[in-house]
């Protein structure tokens, strides 16, 4: 497993943290300015974890901004409270509270909608802060007199009051702040985020709870802002209701944007540039009120320019400066070797029983509208067995399999796997039982490695449906190298292992895709159309792996190549318009005058038999 340098970007992270107030007034920044931006840059990691990690665009960061912000300054103002970081410790536990919440609410529906949502919230958090509570934030005032920052420590206390000293306090947190992100991005709970980001659908089906995920997820969000709106009263000496403004919203998704999303440290450089601009451009250029419209202009071109922002060219810049000559020459990719080269290594998950009927649906129907996409199909499928499913175009297979795993609802109908009613069952829990599938259309995490997409299905099995181990290493996770490494192996992938999925072949992406239902350790897996799209010879390869990964397991496999599925299974089942025309051994179902009629048609039919 590819391990970085410990610590390589928390030490270059302090050495700029160090020399930033020594350069930039060198470049024009005031030490005000300064703050601000470490300020933004705080609120951003937080954001960028929920948008660039996550993939929840989300425009009600203001209202945690703002609720922090206002519970520490009143704490500070209008009560006896004299220790201004338990303050605003407080406060960022008060915006995590709202964000829970709010979470609960928001995360109900998914992409524009959640981001709707979003900005309502911001909007009603704004009007309750100006007219119900304006009589504890001060309304439009807001509420000044907060103090400077101090350590009170009972004994001992030091106030932050010099610009320098203001700019220790400032960037300490931060430090503090990116080392809890780093942290959180390397553990397990930061590769599902990924996961999430990529592919949800798959995600889920691979055993991940992405509700419970992405609720997290969205209260760190909240608490990043509420504290980050705590420090900026603590250094303007008053907590301002814009902080509630639609307006912050925005400006933290556009420096992301502009510094890059899915970096950590793209907010910061995206608030270091929009602050340094709108600075110069209103007091050196002196541009008046059209300063926006040129700052918006210059937003324009880095987003169109920079894709991946400010952040994202710099690492470009380093790879091809370091990186390059050092990479290995690209793999070609390698054919599956013969099904007695390499054992069957990935364990299934244990049964309660191991014989007899591991999976039994009756009555099993699905309608579309006026649709019978399946009707009335009763199906048993025993311990150990390798079933096949075949059945023209619109028969219904792929259908029957998304029920059987629970991805749909049945309109009615029972299914019972491992002696257990799952009918009506969610997909995360029908995968933490056992029970999964490939996919006929890849649904892979395109954007990762191959090693990460294989974790992140192993991470189902390994960890459960939900775990918020948010500072646990990757590497730390008992069995996982080994899950994936045997996965791999299994699948043929050993030496893709680090390549990004977008640059595997077809046909190691048909591979990835069965590998990653393997990760999860099924005891009957569901393979929807595997050889699709292969060539010839991919066709036989795979053959040659599906008998493999078949020892110890219970396969049901749809496929169109009746060559191929009827040298790999034992028994087949015909399905056609929905409904269960026969079953019998591949012999059988070669010679059944209803499957000839019916299902292969003359020319087909000469062509198996
Ligand atoms: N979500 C849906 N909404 C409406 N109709 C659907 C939906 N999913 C499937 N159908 C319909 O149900 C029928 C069965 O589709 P299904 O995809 O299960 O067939 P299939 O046998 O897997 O086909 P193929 O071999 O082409 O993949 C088709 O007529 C299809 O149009």
């Amino acid at each position: 497993m590819t391990r970085q340098r410990p610590f390589l970007v928390e030490t270059l992270t302090l050495i700029a943290l160090v020399l930033a107030p020594f350069v930039l007034p060198h470049l024009g920044f005031s030490p005000a300015t300064i703050n601000r931006i470490l300020i933004w840059g705080l609120v951003g990691i937080g954001f960028d974890l929920l948008f660039g990690y996550t993939g929840l665009l989300s425009f009600g960061q203001s209202a945690f901004f703002g609720s922090g912000g206002m519970f520490a300054a009143y704490l500070l103002t209008q009560t006896s409270f004299t220790n201004t970081i338990a303050a605003i410790l407080l406060g960022t536990v008060f915006a995590g509270a709202i964000g829970y919440v709010i979470g609960l609410i928001a995360l109900r529906r998914t992409g524009i909608y959640f981001a709707m949502i979003t900005v309502a919230i911001a909007e009603v958090f704004f009007f309750v802060e100006f007219n119900p509570l304006s009589e504890f934030t001060g309304g439009e005032n807001g509420l000044p007199g907060v103090p400077q920052p101090n350590l009170d420590l009972g004994f001992f206390n030091i106030e932050f009051t010099s610009n320098m000293a203001m700019y220790v306090f400032f960037a300490f947190w931060y430090f503090v702040a990116i080392v809890i992100a780093l942290r959180i991005v390397r553990s397990p709970f930061g590769l599902v985020l990924r996961a999430i980001r990529e592919n949800p659908m798959r995600a889920e089906a691979l055993g991940h709870n992405i509700h419970s995920y992405k609720l997290v997820v969205f209260i760190i969000a909240a608490m990043y802002a509420g504290f980050g709106g705590g420090l900026l009263g603590l250094m303007q000496g008053f907590m301002p209701p814009d902080a509630f403004m639609f307006h912050t919203s925005g400006e933290i998704v556009m420096q992301t944007a502009i510094g890059g999303a899915g970096t950590l440290f793209g907010p910061l450089l995206g608030a270091l540039v929009w602050l340094y601009l709108s600075d110069f451009f209103q007091t050196v250029l002196n541009l008046g009120a059209s300063w926006r419209l040129v700052l918006g202009i210059v937003f324009v071109l880095l987003v169109v320019f920079l894709r991946r922002g400010l952040a994202g060219a710099i690492a470009d810049l380093y790879h091809m400066a370091f990186k390059r000559k050092s990479q290995p020459a690209p793999v070609a990719s390698a054919p599956v070797p013969a099904v007695t080269a390499r054992p069957a290594v990935v364990a299934s998950k244990a049964t309660v029983s191991k014989s007899g009927p591991i999976l039994q649906a009756t009555g099993l129907t699905k309608r579309y509208g006026g649709l019978f996409a399946n009707s009335d199909i009763d199906f048993t499928v025993n311990h150990g067995e390798i079933r096949g499913i075949i059945g023209p175009n619109g028969a219904g297979k792929s259908t029957f399999f998304k029920m059987l795993t629970c991805e749909v609802e049945p309109t009615a109908g029972r299914i019972v796997f491992d002696g257990k009613d799952i009918t009506g069952m969610s997909v995360i829990d029908a995968c933490q039982m056992g029970l999964t599938k490939s996919y006929q259309i890849n649904q892979l995490f395109e954007k990762l490695t191959v090693r990460q997409n294989l974790m992140i299905a192993a991470l189902g099995e390994l960890r459960g449906k939900f775990k918020a181990d948010l500072f646990r290493s990757l590497h730390k996770v008992p069995k996982l190298g080994r899950l994936v490494e045997q996965t791999a192996q299994l699948v043929n992938l050993t030496q893709r292992l680090d390549s990004p999925v977008s640059e595997l072949a077809y046909g190691e992406k048909r591979r990835l895709e069965i590998g990653l239902a393997l990760a999860t350790s099924p005891s009957l897996l569901l393979l929807d159309e595997p050889l699709a799209g292969m060539s010839p010879q991919e066709r036989v390869e795979t053959v040659a792996l599906l008998k493999s990964i078949a020892h110890g397991r219970t396969l049901v496999v749809i496929d169109h190549d009746m060559d191929a599925l009827f040298e790999l299974v034992e028994k087949v089942t015909v399905l056609q318009e929905g409904r269960l025309l026969v079953e019998g051994t591949p012999d059988e179902i070669k010679a059944n005058p209803m499957v000839q009629e019916a299902y292969l048609g003359g020319v087909y039919g000469e062509e198996i038999v």
